[in-house]
């Protein structure tokens, strides 16, 4: 007699990418994607509370928003080029623009996490390896108690027409998601020689270099950069930092230590460049990453 068999409910979420769609992100560090629905929906949402917010007044958005941790946190201008705010916990909680960064931030991360799990089933790496990195991070911090472990930010971006840019970097962290309205992102396409820059049209998704350190290398971290627009340009950036917080345990992706997750975290960012900090901020890295022989298109976003 045949015996009951009980199938419970995977413990994973199926895949979002096809087999095609993970070579390409592992070969490039990018990849255009398609948003589903819902996260769409909320994207839309936050975009017009972002444009609300940047009709401020200067004044007004540096009050609401003063910035902290140099360029990590509120309301920061690079005079010339760009505005921008990064959200990283509540602030003013029952805003319109902070109730759909709150609603983008939880759509989002589960969207990047399950990407994450399709680079690890496509290594053959355990599926809960990122739960560890991905602590706290599913949600907008309530306040900014964590903030020294919790590194994972929502940055809104106003471009200067023409002149709005940003010097070619990989970014620092897991995941980023790029959402801008019209021309100006680009990214390195390196199936070709030598390698040409391509403009993002739509959503991309891109590899940022803990998740190359994390994969060893299987994966390339993408390289991208800003040109001007006439018109000026809005973008959306999610960027799923890690947790930094005890060790990690680099054997969940074939490697052979445990390490310290802040220490790891901040050797791979070494010494480059921020690409979003003033002019003279941006001089003064470059100067530090010269004495130190590296190349100078190491900067970090
Ligand atoms: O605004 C964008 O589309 C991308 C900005 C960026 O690459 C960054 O801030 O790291
Ligand atoms: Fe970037």
């Amino acid at each position: 007699m045949a015996e009951d068999v009980c199938f419970g409910p995977p413990p994973w979420p199926p895949p979002i990418l096809t087999t095609e769609q993970v070579r390409h992100i592992a070969s490039q560090g990018w990849l255009p994607l398609e948003l589903p629905d819902d996260l769409l929906a909320s994207l839309r949402e936050l975009q017009s509370a972002t444009r609300d917010f940047f009709l401020r007044s200067d004044d007004e958005k540096r009050n609401l928003y003063p910035s902290s941790r140099g360029t990590e946190c509120g309301f920061y201008e690079v005079p010339g080029e760009k505005q921008y705010l990064t959200l990283r916990h509540n602030l003013h909680h029952d805003t319109t623009l902070e109730c759909h960064a709150g609603n983008f931030w939880r759509k989002v991360t589960s969207f990047l996490h399950r990407i994450l799990c399709d680079l690890n089933r496509a290594g053959g790496y355990d599926l809960g390896a990122w739960d560890h990195v991905l602590e706290s991070s599913h949600m907008l911090p309530k306040s900014a108690s964590d903030l020294d472990m919790v590194t994972t930010l929502l940055r809104l971006f106003k471009y200067e027409p023409t002149t709005g840019i940003a010097s070619e970097h990989v970014d620092i962290g897991l995941l980023t998601l790029c959402i801008g309205g019209g021309r100006g992102l680009q990214v390195l396409d390196r199936s070709v020689e030598p390698p040409q820059w391509i403009d993002a049209t739509g959503p991309i998704v891109l590899i940022g270099d803990m998740t190359r350190a994390l994969l060893r290398n299987q994966v390339r971290a993408g390289r991208h950069r800003v040109v001007g627009n006439p018109d000026g340009r809005y973008s959306t950036v999610f960027a799923l930092r890690p947790h930094l917080k005890g060790t990690t345990d680099l054997a969940m992706w074939g490697g052979k230590s445990v390490v310290d997750t802040r220490e790891f975290y901040i050797k791979i960012k070494g010494s480059k460049h921020n690409i979003n900090a003033t002019h003279d901020v941006r001089e003064k890295q470059r100067q530090k990453q010269r004495k130190n022989g590296e190349s100078l298109a190491g900067g970090i976003g």
